[in-house]
């Protein structure tokens, strides 16, 4: 099967690893030399955690990072079996790619988005093939998370629902199905969860560390609601609160200030090196 990623952000490398990793040829389509060049960087620092660890033959490595072409050209996407769209979550520019894509590829391919919120029904809308788009939405990161949420939009077949979820459980994840509704079910959930950590840090009722620390010991999650904002990237937070809130129309998915703030001044987390806590040593 050729798989086709489109986006070389936080999820954009871990799908394009998981799938190689399971022995399939991966495309990457990046915007630049220096985002695909990125992309590869954290593949790598990725792979050779699993080398150290002992779970991987320093061999295995180098051919999986061998499955994965990278490219600058749509067009190279025409043979792909299965694209995957991982870009930024944002309804215009999902539905310009899906239009691009649309008119490139073979007909029977299916187009999956990895989108955290957005409706597939209107992601589909932007193509003549609504019954072949699908969400696909993996979780970060993505070499470590088991969960895929398969989700279905309107018009999408049951026969690509049922290749997807095949697909998903082939390369090692489990696949949930899920009806369309906005934010899915994990991040209803979860982002909701973050947007009141950044409320209760922005209140004063703790500092960031006792917050995050009191959500590990006394929730048992694996990291507290800023770390985990933190890793997301705070404007993937952003955009799916506003996705919520504007869908649902209902006050209780207001995104914070503060979150609005951190967004504007470009302290998104992991990827910009700051966020609530600075990654730059
Ligand atoms: C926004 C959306 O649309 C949806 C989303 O994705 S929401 C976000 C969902 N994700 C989460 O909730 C993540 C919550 N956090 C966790 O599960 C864990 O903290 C974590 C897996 C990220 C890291 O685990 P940790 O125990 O805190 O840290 P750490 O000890 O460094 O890592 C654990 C293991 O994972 C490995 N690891 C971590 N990240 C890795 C990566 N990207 N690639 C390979 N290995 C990795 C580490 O090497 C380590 O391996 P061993 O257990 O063999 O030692
Ligand atoms: N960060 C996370 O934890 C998760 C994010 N997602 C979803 O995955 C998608 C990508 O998110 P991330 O990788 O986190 O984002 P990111 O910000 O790390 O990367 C975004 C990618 O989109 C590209 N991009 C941005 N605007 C573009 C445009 N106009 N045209 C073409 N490419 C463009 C960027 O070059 C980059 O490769 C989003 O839909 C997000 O909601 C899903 C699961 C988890």
């Amino acid at each position: 099967m050729k798989i086709c990623v489109v986006g070389t952000g936080t999820m954009g490398n871990g799908i394009a690893q998981t799938f190689a990793q399971a022995g399939h040829d991966v495309l990457l389509k990046g915007r630049s030399e220096a985002s695909l060049g990125k992309a590869h960087k954290a593949i790598e620092k990725s792979l050779s955690k699993l080398v150290e660890k002992g779970k991987m033959e320093a061999a295995e490595k180098d051919a999986i990072n061998a499955r994965i072409k990278d490219t600058m050209a749509y067009e190279d996407c025409k043979d792909a079996d299965l694209v995957i769209e991982v870009v930024a979550e944002d309804m215009a520019t999902k539905n310009e790619i899906f239009k691009t894509l649309d008119a490139i590829c073979k007909p029977e391919a299916i187009l999956a988005t990895n989108t955290s919120s957005l409706s597939i029904t209107e992601i589909a809308a932007a193509t003549s093939r609504p019954e072949k788009v699908i969400g696909m939405h993996f979780f970060n990161p993505v070499p470590m998370m088991k969960l895929v949420e398969v989700i279905k939009g309107q018009l999408t077949s049951q026969e690509v629902h049922d290749k997807v979820m095949a697909i998903a459980a082939e390369v090692g994840k489990t696949p949930v199905s899920v009806n369309e509704a906005p934010g899915f079910v994990v991040n209803r959930i979860l982002i909701p969860m973050v947007n009141e950590g950044i409320g209760i840090y922005a209140d004063g009722v703790a500092t960031k560390e006792e917050i995050d620390e009191a959500m590990k010991l006394g929730a048992n999650h694996p990291m507290g609601p800023l770390a985990l904002g933190d890793l997301i990237g705070l404007d993937v937070c952003l955009a799916i609160m506003e996705v919520l809130y504007n869908e649902f129309g209902d006050s209780k998915y207001r995104p914070h200030p503060l979150l609005r703030k951190m967004v504007r001044a470009n302290l998104l987390g992991r990827k910009t090196g700051i966020g609530f806590y600075d990654y730059r040593k």
